[in-house]
């Protein structure tokens, strides 16, 4: 839905608000309903942004809902501060500056973790605005008295006082609101946040600071509560402690979840059902307190029958009725079994595509990587031990050995996501022992993993374009409002990548709906668009069909020109085929290093494949 034409979603939201007044009443909506529909919708375009597109729980937006909406009702009640916008925004800073420590905090931790640091973070402010902020607060009453905004046009003041007429101001700030948001979830910004959603470490494997790009998620979802609780004093004239209450937050999640997460539009439509029903339940049906109770079976039903909402169910109907499928709706079958009944595309012969490199920091020829006396140990097992190991400019490196030899974890440690116990690594002349996996790929160093590591409900231009950004932005970079399609550097990038992995005629596919080979060149892809000086390949062809062998063994070689690179795997023809040195572990030892020729023939390497069985690899 995000992805429809530039400005469609924004001239429909700015209908649909200007109709709102002349066709919500017939439907049994009074104004003050309408205006609080609008806060909630305000206050979930952020939660909607934290969650539903970075994929980070929180439960305690009452936090900053309660203290935007607190600092702007103190400043206009107590203060004697008289300008009610101004106010507003002062008080979205403060609970973004909030947001901003809470988050340095509750962000150390991911998961169930993160999610319960947020609800003891949510407790802690409701406790201190009841006891030793009460004087500020008012306490368990309140601040009564928040004025309403007027707009001072010079031959004019407009009164936005009550019902349709706070409608008015409020509809214009959800405006602005969804306008920003829909910018923001369509900047690069966006797209990282949603590849964070879908596989952080290999959003930081491609070189994403994460950590900077959580924070932003969860200091802009703090933004928007905070100017949505000072919307709530306004349009109540009165600021409610319950605004701090745990209930908040929950009712926040819930009406999110009934209108569907990850639409940015969810939390408006699921605040409409639910303030709906509570009215009708209550007031027409005479439920009284019990209207909770129907409440509870209707949402259990909506996340029964309609997974993501009545949002993604309407585009998961438009979608059954165009025949296509969502990206972000995975089939419920088993990735494998997926590969295997899935048609295959017709196959393309590899091309050389000439692909942009990161300059390399030092002069051309000798060695691009030198480990020495690299050792790895897990408890009392030694996975690697005392390996040296060199790779020189331009090479095609090989490395083979039985399973369990230490091969992935040699790679795991080259690449810096699992530090040695002993020894050093040196790329370009740089000692990068203990580094980050991030700035390591930000220097030009980087990997295909042996399991796909993909963004599953992206599709596979939305991949490639992720693990781009990084290469052309760096590590971390706050252009919240840039278009992407006004990145031809980019663009560029991420077609070349696509072609060189000859998967263009599948860029809008799901990864979820490609076939294994085609993930597994996708794979490889994603460390391709980081622009690498060296590549590492952990096992490219593992899995594959004798076909798809020999159809990715071209592609490795037509990936190769002009390229460094480094490949596992254990199909031993296929990899004799394409590189120039090999080197063999055993053990977590190098056994022998040599051409292929010289491998094929040497007597220890035969020894350790097949015990010493002579003729293997002829
Ligand atoms: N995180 C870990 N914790 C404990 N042991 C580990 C860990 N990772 C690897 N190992 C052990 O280290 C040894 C080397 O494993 P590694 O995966 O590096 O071998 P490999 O040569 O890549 O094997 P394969 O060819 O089967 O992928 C194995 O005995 C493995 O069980």
């Amino acid at each position: 839905m995000l992805k429809a034409r530039p400005f469609l979603i924004e001239a429909i939201t700015a209908v649909g608000l200007l109709l709102a007044p002349f066709i919500l009443p017939h439907l049994g909506f009074a104004p003050n309903t309408v205006n609080r529909i609008l806060v909630w919708g305000l206050f979930g375009i952020g939660f909607d942004i934290l969650f539903g597109f970075t994929g980070l729980l929180s439960f305690g937006q009452s936090a900053f809902y309660g203290t935007g909406g607190f600092f702007a009702a103190y400043l206009l009640t107590r203060a004697g501060f008289p300008y009610v916008i101004p106010a507003l925004l002062l008080g979205m800073v403060v609970a973004a500056v909030v947001g901003y420590l809470v988050g340095l905090i509750a962000l150390r931790r991911t998961g169930i973790y993160f999610a319960m640091i947020t609800v003891a973070i949510a407790e802690v402010f409701y406790f201190v605005e009841f006891n030793p902020l009460a004087d500020w607060t008012g306490g368990e009453n309140g601040l009564p008295g928040v004025p309403t905004p007027t707009l001072n046009l010079g031959f004019t003041t407009l009164n936005f006082d009550t019902g349709w007429s706070l409608y008015q101001f409020l509809a214009v700030c959800y405006f602005i609101g969804i306008v920003l948001a829909l910018r923001i979830v369509r900047s690069p910004v966006g797209a990282i946040f949603r590849a964070i959603r879908e596989n952080p470490l290999r959003a930081t494997a491609i070189g994403h600071n994460i950590h900077g790009y959580k924070l932003a998620a969860f200091v802009i979802a703090a933004a928007y509560a905070g100017f949505a609780g000072g919307c709530l004093g306004v349009m109540q004239a009165f600021m409610p402690p319950d605004a701090f209450m745990f209930e908040t937050s929950g009712q926040l999640i819930m009406q999110s979840a009934i209108g569907g997460i990850g639409t940015l539009f969810g939390p408006l439509l699921g605040a409409a059902v639910w303030l709906f029903l509570q009215d009708f339940l209550q007031a027409a049906l005479g439920l009284g307190a019990a209207w909770k109770l129907v409440l509870g079976l209707v949402f259990v039903l909506l996340v029964c029958f309609l997974r993501r909402g009545i949002i993604g169910g309407i585009e998961d109907l438009y979608h059954y009725l165009t025949g296509k499928r969502t990206a972000s709706e995975p089939e419920e079958s088993s990735p494998q079994l997926v590969d295997e009944v899935k048609v295959h595309t017709p196959r393309v012969p590899a091309r050389v595509v000439q692909m942009p490199h990161r300059q390399p920091e030092g002069g051309k020829g000798g060695p691009i990587l030198q480990a020495s006396g690299l050792t790895r140990r897990f408890g009392g097992l030694v996975a690697n031990n005392n390996i040296d190991f060199t790779v020189e400019q331009g090479a095609l490196h090989g490395i083979i050995g039985p399973n369990g030899a230490g091969k992935s974890t040699f790679f795991k440690m080259l690449t810096c996501e699992l530090p040695p116990s002993s020894g050093k690594i040196v790329f370009e002349g740089r000692d990068i022992t203990g580094m980050t996996v991030t700035n390591v790929c930000q220097l030009g160093l980087t990997k295909s993993y042996q399991v796909n590591q993909l963004f599953n409900r992206l599709t596979v231009r939305e991949n490639v374009t992720v693990a781009a950004l990084a290469a052309l932005r760096g590590r971390f970079k706050l252009d919240l409002f840039r278009n992407m399609r006004k990145m031809p550097e980019l663009n560029a990038l991420v077609e070349q990548t696509l072609e060189l992995v000859n998967l263009t005629g599948r860029v809008d596919t799901p990864v979820s709906d490609l076939a294994y080979g085609e993930k597994r060149r996708l794979e490889i892809g994603l460390a391709l668009a980081s622009s690498p000086r060296l590549l590492l390949l952990d096992e490219p062809l593992a899995g594959m069909s004798p076909r798809e062998r020999v159809e990715t063994v071209a592609l490795l070689k037509s990936i190769s020109a002009g390229r460094t690179m480094v490949v596992i795997d254990h199909d031993m023809d296929s990899l004799f085929e394409l590189v120039s040195k090999v080197t063999v572990l055993q053990e977590g030892q190098v056994l022998v290093e040599g051409t292929p020729d010289e491998i094929k023939s040497n007597e220890k390497v035969q020894e350790a494949y097949l015990g010493g069985m002579r003729g293997v690899f002829e």
